[in-house]
């Protein structure tokens, strides 16, 4: 089997007269934490949204695992093995913490979303199993109290975490995560850092947008830097955080900095 789960060449998308990606690629292997990173309006959720099929590319070449994968909706993609999460929380606020957990783990059964909602024989047979292994998806990203609870009346931090059980409950190939820190306090982030350690050590490979620089650099194996839709940078941490075009690009007249 291949080390690489995502390969992405060539993406680039534009938005009437703006280019918002220039060819555009990533390579991550099984294990790693991508970082994507960059000022504002530089194309990260523009490219996330590409790769997890809720924009359509202008072009790109997409594989995971070694396999074509066509970005062209959410649930395709979905299927194909990316989980992903986002910037601004959608979770089904009046259902409880377990019931989303639950949803996100019928892509992957038998009767699948419609024998949920139909209550077929066979979804009856599932769902206690479904249920177990929600339960421990909520243990896992330690909100397990919780799981009788509307995800409405969750805290800010627990719902981001909410959201990562549900993506995990797909058992995805890549987990990409949309700004998994926004609106965190230190200690939330905390938390979030070693949880995002712990699903990478239990082999999951991650993909993420985050403008917490500083979360990044300690998170991630790798890192590619966007400015203006072009990839100005690719590497380590540690050797991007040197590289003279991000430094200007991030201090740069014109940008806002995180
Ligand atoms: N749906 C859209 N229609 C038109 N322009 C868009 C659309 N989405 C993004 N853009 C533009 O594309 C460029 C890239 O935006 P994008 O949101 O991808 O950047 P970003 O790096 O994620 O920024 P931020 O850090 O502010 O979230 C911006 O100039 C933005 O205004």
């Amino acid at each position: 089997m291949t080390n690489t789960v995502l390969r992405v060449a060539n993406v680039s998308k534009r938005f009437g007269g703006l280019q918002a990606l220039s060819d555009v690629g990533i390579t991550i292997d099984r294990g790693q934490v991508y970082g994507l990173i960059g000022p504002n309006g530089a194309g990260k959720t523009t490219f996330f949204n590409v790769i997890t099929g809720l924009y359509t590319p202008d072009s790109g070449v997409f594989e995971l695992e070694g396999k074509a994968y066509k970005p062209s909706a959410v649930h395709e993609v979905a299927k194909a093995g990316i989980a992903r999460t986002f910037q601004n929380i959608r979770l089904f606020a009046d259902m409880t913490a377990l019931e989303n957990v639950m949803v996100g783990r019928h892509i992957r059964t038998r009767s699948g979303l419609i024998g949920a909602v139909l209550r077929t024989p066979g979804f009856k047979h599932e769902e206690a199993a479904i249920a177990k292994r929600a339960q421990e998806l909520l243990d896992y990203v330690g909100i397990g109290k919780y799981a009788e609870f509307k995800a409405r009346t969750l805290s800010y931090g627990d719902q981001r975490r909410l959201e990562i059980a549900r993506a995990l409950a797909t058992e995805p190939k890549l987990i990409a995560l949309d700004e998994p820190a926004a609106g965190m306090n230190a200690t939330e982030k905390v938390v979030l850092r070693e949880l995002i350690d712990r699903i990478r050590k239990d082999g999951r490979t991650i993909l993420l947008i985050e403008h917490d620089v500083k979360l990044v650099m300690g998170l991630c194996d790798r890192v590619t830097v966007l400015d203006y839709g072009k990839q100005i940078a690719e590497g380590a941490p540690a050797d991007v955080q040197r590289n003279e075009k991000v430094i200007e690009a991030y201090l740069g007249a014109g940008h806002k900095t995180h």
